[in-house]
């Protein structure tokens, strides 16, 4: 079982407590004029990635007793019970073992003492025969066309991860044309469907439990418009595959179970873009890439399962993140990355770390007295520049941001790339340096102001600095670095969660709307008042009902 340390009742705590009231003291800036080799020393490599943590209000002694801290909370078991396939998704009684998806040691991984490894290299070979028979176009739909586009129906864990994969390697894909619907509004399945053919249209249904209402709405409206459109119930195992967990709910739905890629409960929603739900991925960039997706994955595993805390990247970048958290107060982290192919990754850990660390109950079962997760939010650059950083840099909130760049971009146009990289550098050293009001008030007298306007401008230009940031470069964005870089946050997540004695993946939390919008769903079919709710509810149901 996992540990259930009260992180706020440990030494370290108490002395990260003290050691904060000494830390807030101290600029960025002059912690970098004390000390030269500050990068070498705040900065890891892994691969082609380096992660460059220097610019945080941290010195050496942070970082002992964060590190110190995390011993305390029992990190080390922890992690070791996850790797080993313990259920240590206690409420759900299962194990967490994305990390045996990407397994390509392919070491054995048990789980109530059988290997898990066949199973998924069963699924993998399926995968990569399907997609070798749809990419080649050797798979037909049910006038003998080769397969044009792919629908991938999913929501949550089943959309999100191979919505961001497949969009930040746009670069490697193939002929195919991927379409992504998730939201139960009709819109999202309608916009889509006008520009299909239904004679060269694939979906695919993801969906771990195969009862979610969105994706089980949106897959019979697929289903209607490929027999409305010609198709002919027998010709449905042309079109249709299921990527799930449960062949009984597959086969009623009508999918053939030998078009079913299946994966495991021990598979979070949030963690299984490594899975099945994958498939997607495999069809966009071809299967070779997906493995190279698994491989960075599995390289990262191995460097958080073997690696001392004081050089191991996601400890120390969840270790960071809680003395911003739970230190500084910070309530949320930015993830910016430079790259447009990657403008879904902030959104897909939005799931992956909102949905894990978003819990105010400890491992005990009791309500803490402490801040969990915090809010995740992003958007690449530099389109966040124009958006949202003045208050990054100007407003009372502290914002922790990850400014994330390749050093080489699928793109090379003209000076682009040195524009983008520019202001990726720019922005972390004006976060950590800000602007006196000395300097303001020279740049002004230099610009021929005078005194009285110097006066009233001067308070306004005025930048605090000292606002901490990580800057993660690598080299190029590839299958292997993404993946890389998706287990590296995955990993930060279960640290964080681990010391802050909360259980990451389930979600109970996602229960209650769904179940209240059950009871809602049957009071709507008719024009009856409503009256069974509060008086907001009822008044929006009703008016809702007066205006359709
Ligand atoms: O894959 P499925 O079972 O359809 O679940 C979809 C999503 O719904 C949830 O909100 C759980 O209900 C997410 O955790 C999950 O990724």
């Amino acid at each position: 079982m996992l540990p259930t340390t009260d992180f706020t009742s440990t030494q370290s705590y108490k002395y990260l407590t003290d050691h904060y009231l000494d830390i807030v003291t101290k600029n960025l800036k002059d912690l970098f004029d004390a000390d030269s080799q500050r990068f070498e020393k705040f900065s890891l490599q892994f691969e082609d990635i380096l992660v460059d943590y220097s610019k945080n209000r941290i010195d050496d002694e942070t970082l002992a007793l964060l590190i110190q801290l995390a011993r305390e909370c029992g990190l080390n078991e922890a992690i070791d019970a996850m790797f080993s396939g313990e259920k240590i998704n206690a409420t759900e009684g299962r194990p967490v073992l994305h990390v045996a998806l990407r397994n390509r040691s392919n070491q054995p991984v048990l789980v109530d003492g059988q290997d898990v490894m066949p199973d998924v290299n069963r699924v993998l070979a399926h995968m990569k025969n399907f997609s070798d028979k749809v990419i080649s176009g050797e798979w037909k739909g049910y006038t003998g066309k080769a397969i044009t586009d792919v629908v991938n129906i999913g929501i949550g864990g089943s959309d999100l991860g191979p919505v961001m994969v497949t969009e930040a390697l746009k670069a490697y894909k193939n002929h195919l044309s991927l379409h992504f619907v998730s939201n139960v509004d009709g819109t999202h399945m309608a916009e889509t469907l006008k520009i299909l053919n239904p004679e060269t249209t694939l979906f695919l249904v993801a969906s771990k439990t195969f009862t979610t209402q969105e994706t089980m709405a949106n897959a019979h409206s697929a289903r209607n418009w490929f027999i409305n459109g010609g198709g002919k119930d027998e010709d449905v195992a042309k079109h249709f595959a299921a990527l799930s967990t449960n062949s009984k709910g597959v086969a009623e739905f009508g999918i053939d179970t030998a078009n079913m890629f299946e994966f495991w409960d021990w598979v979070g929603g949030r963690y299984s873009l490594w899975s099945a739900i994958g498939l997607s991925i495999s069809l966009s960039i071809g299967f070779e890439n997906f493995t190279e997706l698994l491989a960075g994955a599995h390289a990262m595993d191995e460097h958080f399962k073997n690696t001392e805390f004081e050089e191991n990247i996601p400890a120390i970048l969840a270790l960071i993140g809680i003395w911003h958290n739970n230190f500084f107060e910070a309530e949320t982290q930015a993830i910016l990355p430079y790259d447009q192919y990657m403008h879904r990754f902030a959104a897909y850990f939005q799931q992956g770390d909102m949905e894990s660390n978003g819990k105010h109950v400890d491992r005990n079962g009791k309500h803490v007295d402490y801040q969990t997760g915090p809010v995740i939010w992003g958007e690449p650059g530099t389109n966040g520049q124009h958006a949202f950083y003045q208050l990054i840099h100007q407003g009372t909130k502290l914002i922790p941001c990850d400014f994330i760049a390749p050093a080489q971009s699928h793109n090379p146009l003209g000076e682009h790339h040195k524009m983008l990289l520019s202001n990726f550098f720019a922005q972390t050293e004006a976060l950590m340096n800000g602007k006196t009001e000395d300097v303001v008030i020279d740049e002004l007298k230099k610009a021929g102001k005078t005194e009285e306007e110097i006066k009233a401008i001067a308070p306004f230009k005025v930048f605090e600095g000292n606002r901490p940031t990580n800057s993660i470069l690598v080299k190029k964005i590839t299958p292997r670095s993404l993946g890389s870089l998706i287990a590296m946050y995955e990993h930060k997540i279960f640290v964080q969660g681990i010391i802050w004695n909360i259980y990451s993946f389930d979600q109970w939390g996602v229960e209650l709307g769904k179940q209240l919008a059950g009871k809602i769903l049957p009071e709507l079919k008719d024009d009856a008042e409503v009256t069974s709710h509060d008086s907001s509810t009822n008044g929006l149901i009703n008016q809702y009902k007066a205006w359709r």
